[in-house]
């Protein structure tokens, strides 16, 4: 996808809009990408036409966050303050699309990318794909709800496991644990995430919202929420010696020396 600004919108059947973040190598989620997603989700909640969207990555899924932005957001607090808000608005609009949403993950979905993901209705991962939160080993947590919504999915025990050990687990795991929903056959979570997507454009628009607002109730509360209440803790970890320390070494391809 040369040259098209990611994410970039697609409609590959009636009724199913694709969302492809496409940001060679490793489609480290940016700023302006940010942005632009939360302009798609704008168009497609107002879409009548759209009656399901699938979310995936070109090649891979993500990797998360873009590191590379994250000294200046480390020396500038508003800059941060800013990512932050904008990001947890961003995962909250796609959590509360009147949608069905499909992730369809290949390769990697890691931190942010996977914090993405678990924002979506419905998960599918390609067989021999890696999912984690590792911002740990960046002496960070992850920011915006990640794990807060893999906690619902799995558990205190294998959240805690994700979160504190930060090593990615396979799609067979991820199954098993409940945090996706199918592991497809390789190179074909695209299609099943297709397929899931077009049994749900027929689903009854209404009914459909109306079981998302009553799963999400189900919890009490948005997953955003808690995600916002955890800023202070995120912008602290962000803003310490190690965060500041894990950032640098990954940029300079050195292992951190954490405190
Ligand atoms: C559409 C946007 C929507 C946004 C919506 C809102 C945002 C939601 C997110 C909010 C989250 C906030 C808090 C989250 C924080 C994070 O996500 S922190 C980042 C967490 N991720 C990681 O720690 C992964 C780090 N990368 C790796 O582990 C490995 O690179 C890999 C992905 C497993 C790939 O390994 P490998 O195949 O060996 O390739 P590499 O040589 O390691 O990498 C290739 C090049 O890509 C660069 N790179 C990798 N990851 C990132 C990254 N996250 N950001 C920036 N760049 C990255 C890597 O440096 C290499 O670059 P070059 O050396 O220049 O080739």
């Amino acid at each position: 996808m040369p040259n098209a600004p990611s994410p970039v919108l697609t409609f590959p059947h009636a009724a199913v809009a694709q969302i492809t973040l496409s940001n060679p190598p490793v489609n480290a989620l940016t700023r302006p990408a940010t942005r632009r997603l939360r302009a798609v989700l704008l168009e497609l909640a107002d879409d009548a036409a759209i009656r399901a969207v699938v979310l995936t990555g070109d090649r891979v899924f993500s990797a998360g966050s873009d590191i590379s932005e994250m000294p200046e957001m480390q020396d500038r607090g508003d800059v941060l303050a800013r990512k932050s808000i904008l990001e947890n608005a961003t995962l909250e609009m796609l959590d509360d699309l009147p949608l069905p949403t499909v992730a369809a993950i290949d390769g990697f979905a890691l931190g942010g990318g996977l914090e993405l993901a678990l924002c979506c209705d419905l998960v599918v991962a390609d067989a021999g794909a890696r999912l984690g939160l590792p911002e740990i080993d960046l002496g960070v947590i992850p920011s915006s709800g990640g794990s807060m919504r893999a906690l619902r999915r799995v558990g205190q025990a294998r959240a805690a496991e994700l979160v504190l050990l930060g090593e990615p687990i396979s799609a067979e795991t991820a199954l098993e644990w409940g945090l996706i929903n199918r592991v497809a056959p390789r190179g074909q979570s695209l299609s099943v995430a297709l397929g899931l997507a077009q049994t749900l454009a027929h689903k009854s628009r209404s009914a459909v919202r109306a079981n998302k607002r009553a799963l999400a109730l189900t919890f009490g509360e948005s997953p955003g929420l808690p995600a916002q209440r955890a800023l202070p803790v995120f912008e602290e970890a962000f803003e310490s010696a190690d965060g500041r320390e894990g950032v640098r070494a990954f940029l300079a391809k050195e292992s951190p020396e954490f405190g």
